[in-house]
This record gives structure tokens, sequence and C-alpha cells, in this order.
């Protein structure tokens, strides 16, 4: 034996005696899990039981980016505690959760980077759909894209809160990577099409115009039907992302073609109950003001007197006219923390309604 193999044997039996204490310690951990499950059931008998604890699982994941000693990066060290934490949950309560489907969209990939994999993924031909799924308990949350850094807001998404009522419980942000993709099959055949969701190809226009400059642009639902096309009709192609590429079996002829490298979605997370304080909280509200001058001062000058920063203000139509304009605001800070509930109290006085959409613990993966 080479002193390679010698060294080599040593390092493996090394790691299988830490396998072996890793999973001893998971197993700790998930029996852990199922205790409280207990306590949850046992403090509330006969009730609605939450075990989903959106505030306590934020916490978690920053302790651990916190205290990660390297040398994995904090980011890989809490992907593999989320998941461990989607296990020990699935043991307390198998979660279904909806989300903006088909399959292989980029909202089912930030359902699973927010819950981890051990949750029931349902796809919805809609994003009112995932709303009605939720509020119909079918499932107990839902996932919907809300903003991209390219494209802007998803206004579909902000109407929804005027009617739902549903409360935001989180949010998640994913990297958006567009590849251009097509069957194995199609071999050196040229491009006649190329399908894909508006939102993508406005993502990704220069790249389109610099390199498939004169092939017909389709427009469908969805990345994941676009990639479902260009898997069954050879000499198309599809813009869809890594999952959609892996879910129709396609072959990337161009990786990464997006013409912003931070090109970034944002995606809310709605349930029926409201989240408790992680520490490190954002808010999200709808207020409609009077149509009169200086109604956008008096709605912003709370929030500069009392120091709270505004992540996001953004201006919807009123769907019934009563409303003279709709403001769907984020804030830093959660409804229970005294300056937050002090500044909300003081823009009812101003406002003609304000909504709260609820306070959930800002984006930690
Ligand atoms: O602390 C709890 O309430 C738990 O249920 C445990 C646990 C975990 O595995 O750490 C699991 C699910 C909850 O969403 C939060 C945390």
């Amino acid at each position: 034996m080479s002193d390679e193999q010698i060294r080599l044997g040593e390092l493996r039996d090394q790691i299988d005696s830490l396998d072996q204490q890793i999973m001893d310690l998971i197993s700790a951990r998930a029996r852990c899990a199922q205790e409280v499950a207990h306590v949850k059931m046992a403090a509330n008998p006969g009730e609605d039981v939450f075990f989903y604890r959106p505030e306590r699982e934020a916490q978690v994941l920053r302790r651990i980016k916190e205290a990660n000693p390297g040398p994995l990066a904090d980011e890989e060290m809490a992907r593999l505690f989320r998941e461990i934490m989607s296990a020990c949950l699935a043991l307390e309560q198998p979660m279904r959760i909806a989300f903006l489907g088909p399959a292989g969209t980029f909202t089912q990939a930030a359902a699973l980077k927010h819950f981890g994999h051990s949750v029931i993924s349902v796809p919805m031909p809609a994003i009112d759909a995932v709303f009605r799924e939720v509020e119909s308990g079918a499932a107990q949350y839902g996932v919907v894209p809300v903003e991209n850094s390219t494209e802007g807001m998803i206004n579909h998404t902000l109407d929804m809160f005027i009617s739902s009522p549903l409360k935001i419980c989180g949010e998640v942000q994913l990297r958006i990577h567009h590849h251009l993709m097509r069957s194995p099959q199609s071999g050196d055949q040229p491009l006649s099409r190329i399908y894909s969701h508006q939102q993508s190809f406005a993502q990704c226009r220069q790249w389109l115009d610099a390199h498939q400059y004169g092939v017909e642009r389709v427009t469908v639902s969805s990345n994941a039907e676009a990639a479902r096309r260009a898997a069954s009709e050879p000499g198309t192609a599809a813009i869809a992302g890594d999952m959609a590429a892996e879910l129709y079996g396609l072959e990337i002829m161009a990786g990464k073609i997006e013409d912003r490298p931070d090109n970034t979605t944002r995606f809310l997370i709605v349930g029926r109950e409201s989240v408790g304080p992680s520490g490190q909280d954002k808010t999200s509200i709808l207020v409609s003001m009077r149509n009169r001058p200086g109604a956008l001062y008096q709605l912003l000058e709370p929030f500069h007197r009392s120091g709270i920063s505004l992540t996001r203000i953004e201006t919807r139509p009123s769907p019934s006219g009563t409303w003279a304009y709709v403001f769907y605001i984020d804030f830093e800070g959660h409804m229970d923390d005294t300056n937050i509930s002090k500044l909300l109290e003081d823009l009812e006085e101003d406002a003609v309604e304000l909504k709260r959409l609820g306070s959930y613990p800002a984006g930690v993966l």
C-alpha cells in the first residue's frame, strides 16, 4: 500500500466516524422537535396548532451563520441546517406549500430555498390560485413573486393583498439565472423560435438582441411551460432556469444570459397567522390616502420623524375608486415594537384606510 493510500484510508475512517456522530446528533435533534410538537399540541388542545415558527427558524439560521467556524461558507452551513430543520418540521407536521407553478418555476426554487426540501410543494396555475389554496386551508403557506431587481414590481401580487385576508409571513430572495436551452435531439438545427415568460424575455433583452436577433420570441405563461414546449418541438429553444432544464431534460446552449448579473427576484410567503418578532424584521402595509395636496408628505413624514427605514414604497391604482391612492409600503421593524405601533396609529389618523399585511423576519438565506 502506498503512503497516499494509507493516508486516504485514515481520513476516510475519520469521516465515517464523524458521519456516525453527526447522524446521532441529528437524530437527537429530531427527537427534540417531536417533543416540541407535543408541547405545542398540549398548550392548544382542540385548536389549530401552528407548528411552523418562521421567527424561530430565522433566529436559528442567523445564529448558525454567526457561529460558523468555517471552512464551509456561512451560506452553505445555513443551507445544511435549513434542510435539517425542514426534516424536523416534517416530523411535527407535513407541510403543503402552494407556489406559482408549473413544476420547475423559479417560484418553486424559492419555496424550496425557504422551506427546505421536506415540504410537499403544490403547483398552482396563477397567483390568485396560490392565495385561494392558502385561504381555504388546503395549503398551510403560499409562495408568490413580488419584485424583480431588473423588471420591478409584480403588480398582480400587490393587488391580491387589497382583498385577501392572508398575512405576509416571510420573504426570500433568489438570484435568477436564465439559460437558453433546447432538446438534445435538436442537433445543429438552427433555431426557429424561442419560448419564455414575458419577464424573462425582458431580463435577457440585450443578450437576445446581440445573439439571437431575428429569431421569433413567443411569450408563454411560465418558464417551465417554455421548457416543456422546447422539449417537444425540435428546432425551438426556451429561456428558463436550472430546475426547468433538469425537469424537461434540456441541454443548455448558453448559460446565465440575463443582462444584469445581479438579477434577483424577491418572493413573499403568505399564510393565515401572524408571526412574532425575530429581532430583525420587516413590516408591510397598504395605505390609502385622500387625493389632496401633501398626501404623500403626510404619509412619509411619520417615518422620517420616527427614524424608521422604508425599504419599498409602491403606488397602485385603487380598485374601487373610493381609495384615491393605494400605497404598498415595506419598512424595517415589527408591529409589536413600540415605535412601530405608534407610527401605525399616527398613520391611521390621516389615512382613509390602513391594512396591516404582516410583520415577518427579514430574509436570512
Ligand atoms: O422551535 C420550534 O418551535 C420547533 O418546532 C423546532 C424547529 C427546529 O427544528 O428547530 C422546527 C420547526 C419550527 O418551524 C421551528 C424550529
